[in-house]
C-alpha cells in the first residue's frame, strides 16, 4: 500500500499580495511502514510540506492521497519540536486524549505506551514537573498511542543535548520497529537522517523539490561512520551548503 503526495504549487502571499512559491512540482510516494526522512536546508519548506500532508493547510495546487485499501483515510499523527502537552493534564491524561475506547481502555493504552518510553512512575505527574527529555518521551508516547498509519515528525529532538537526543532516537527506532507505522521525519541533521531512515529525500531550497531519493539498507542499528554512509554524508553536506 502506498500514499502519494503531488504538490504542483504551494505559495504564501504576503501583505502586499505578492506570492512566493515554497514548494513546486514535488511528487513523492510513501510506502506503508517505511521511515522516510526529508533532509533539506533551513527555510526550504519542509514544515510546510508536513502541514500539507497532515491536512492542516489545504491551500495548495495538487493532490495528496492518503487512502487505505479499506477506503478509509490514513490516520495521521504529528510530533513537533515542542512537546505541546496540555499543562493542566497529567502525562497519562495527555496520552489518553488520543486513544480510542472506554476510559479504562484508554488509560490502559496510555500506561502501556508510557511504560514503553520509560516513563513508568511518572504517569500522574504534570508536564511542568518533567525534564525536557521526559517531556519528549511523553510526546513520543502520545504520537504512537493514537495508532497512526502515518507519523509526521518535525525535528522532534533538535532542542535536546546530544546524549538525550541520541537516546530518544534509539527509542524511536525501537518503537518504530515494533509498530511499523509510516514515518515522515524532518531534519537538517545528516547523521540523524543516516541513522534512522530507510529512505532519505534530499530537498532543494525553496521552491522546494526532491533532488535525490536515496534508499538505505534495512540493517539496524546503523553505523553512520561506515564508508558508504560517510560518502553519502559528504555528498549531502555539499548539497545543503550549496542548495540548487
Ligand atoms: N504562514 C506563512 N506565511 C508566510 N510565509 C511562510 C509561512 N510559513 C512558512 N513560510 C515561509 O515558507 C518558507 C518555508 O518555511 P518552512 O518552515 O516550511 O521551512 P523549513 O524547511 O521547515 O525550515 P526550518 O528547517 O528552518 O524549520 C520560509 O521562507 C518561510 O518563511
Amino acid at each position: 500500500m502506498t500514499y502519494t503526495v503531488d504538490i504542483i504549487n504551494k505559495a504564501f502571499v504576503n501583505d502586499a499580495g505578492i506570492a512566493t512559491a515554497v514548494i513546486r512540482n514535488l511528487g513523492l510516494t510513501l510506502s506503508n511502514g517505511e521511515f522516510v526522512t526529508l533532509l533539506g536546508p533551513s527555510g526550504a519548506g519542509k514544515s510546510t510540506l508536513l502541514n500539507l500532508i497532515a491536512g492542516l493547510d489545504n491551500d495548495f495546487e495538487g493532490e495528496i492521497r492518503l487512502s487505505k485499501p479499506d477506503g478509509k483515510t490514513a490516520r495521521v499523527s504529528l510530533m513537533f519540536q515542542e512537546p505541546r502537552l496540555m499543562p493542566w493534564l497529567s502525562i497519562c491524561e495527555n496520552v489518553m486524549l488520543v486513544c480510542d475506547g472506554s476510559t479504562s481502555q484508554r488509560r490502559s493504552s496510555a500506561l502501556h505506551w508510557l511504560s514503553l518510553v520509560g516513563l513508568s512512575g511518572a504517569e500522574y505527574q504534570y508536564p511542568a514537573q518533567l525534564s525536557g527529555g521526559m517531556l519528549k518521551r511523553a510526546a513520543l508516547a502520545r504520537a504512537f498511542a493514537c495508532e497512526p498509519d502515518i507519523l509526521l515528525m518535525d525535528e522532534p529532538f533538535s532542542s535536546l543535548d546530544i546524549p538525550a537526543a541520541d537516546s530518544l532516537r534509539q527509542l524511536l527506532s525501537e518503537l518504530w520497529q515494533k509498530r511499523r507505522t509510516t514515518v515522515v521525519y524532518v531534519t537538517h541533521d545528516i547523521t540523524e537522517a543516516l541513522t534512522l531512515s530507510d529512505r532519505i529525500l534530499l530537498l532543494s531550497s525553496h521552491p522546494m523539490q526532491v533532488l535525490e531519493d536515496v534508499r538505505l539498507t534495512s540493517q539496524r542499528p546503523r553505523n553512520p561512520l561506515e564508508n558508504e554512509l560517510l560518502a553519502l554524508a559528504e555528498r549531502f553536506k555539499q548539497s545543503l551548503a550549496d542548495p540548487a
